[in-house]
């Protein structure tokens, strides 16, 4: 490990990707695991990060003080829930760190916040850590461009696995938003997120979500330019949940250096 690695606090680290997040930065150079920490009363607090990840022990013990670990950190990794990570937010202001945000199912009064945060903190937020998908939004951009809305209906279709509580999924909607982009249209007046019953025919220009939950699926989604008599697939699949730690411990590195504000992955890959 160099003297001049970054000092990374996981949180949820005993959650799926709090694990994955830690064996990441275990194998990254220029990253290091400097505290790990779950909620007040877990079962995991006490125990040695390493171990929980499947490394064998790394002599970093999992806490119940984010704060504590944070004003000595210089950023921190957070895949956990919406109210967790509003809170994290706040103490990452506080301490000047850079705050990566993974979490997805964020209301728009939790975006507010975290926003606000970003005043003080660097935060990089993103439905979507993984360089395929981000890449995805940007083809997706450019076919709802270039297929126009009175000929070519879009739908974004999503499967994950079934412990996963938010939908659409972050992803879902980032490409949502990024169909919407290329059209010059608002996502929250165009979209369809539930369809049940006798819905009448499809409304032109609108951008339909589907959701399916089940099994152990890391993360599959389809952008569906659909015309008449043909048909625009745009697909992405996630096959190890690695893909969006390294790209979480990418944003980290990358925002380390930066002012605050709050930026994207496609800022981070150099997509924007
Ligand atoms: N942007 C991206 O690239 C990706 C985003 N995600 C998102 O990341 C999030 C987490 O996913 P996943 O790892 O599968 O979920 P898990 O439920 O496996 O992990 C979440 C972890 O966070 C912990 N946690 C919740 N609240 C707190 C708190 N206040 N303090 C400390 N720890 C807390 C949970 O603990 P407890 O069990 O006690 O609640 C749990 O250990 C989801 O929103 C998911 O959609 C996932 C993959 C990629
Ligand atoms: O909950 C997950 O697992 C995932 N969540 C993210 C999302 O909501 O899009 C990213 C990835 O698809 C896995």
């Amino acid at each position: 490990m160099s003297g001049n690695a970054m000092k990374l606090v996981v949180v949820g680290a005993a959650g799926r990707m709090g694990q994955t997040l830690i064996r990441a930065i275990n194998a990254i150079e220029g990253a290091e695991l400097f505290a790990a920490v779950e909620r007040e009363g877990s079962p995991f607090v006490g125990r040695d990060a390493g171990e929980l990840a499947g490394l064998g022990p790394i002599g970093v013990a999992v806490t119940d003080k984010p704060l504590e670990a944070f004003v000595a950190a210089e950023g921190v990794l957070d895949f956990t829930a919406p109210a967790a990570t509003v809170e994290f937010a706040g103490l990452a202001a506080q301490a000047r760190i850079v705050h990566v945000v993974g979490t997805t199912g964020c209301s728009a009064a939790d975006d507010e916040k975290i926003k606000a945060a970003a005043r003080h903190a660097r935060i990089v937020k993103s439905g979507n850590m993984s360089l395929g998908v981000n890449l995805l939004g940007v083809l997706t951009e450019t076919a709802a461009r270039a297929l126009g809305p009175k000929d070519w209906d879009i739908e974004v279709l999503e499967m994950h696995h079934k412990h996963k509580v938010d939908a659409p999924s972050g992803t879902a909607l980032l490409l949502g938003q990024a169909a919407a982009k290329g059209r010059g249209i608002s996502l929250a007046e165009h979209s369809v997120r539930v369809r049940d019953g006798h819905t009448g025919p499809r409304a032109a220009g609108t951008i339909g979500f589907a959701t399916l939950r089940g099994g152990s699926v890391i993360g599959e989604h389809s952008v569906l330019l659909a015309g008449e008599g043909e048909m625009v697939t745009l697909s992405h699949s996630a096959t190890d949940r690695s893909i969006f730690a390294r790209g979480a411990v990418q944003a980290a590195l990358w925002a380390r250096d930066r002012k605050p504000g709050l930026y994207s992955m496609l800022d981070v890959l150099g997509l924007g």
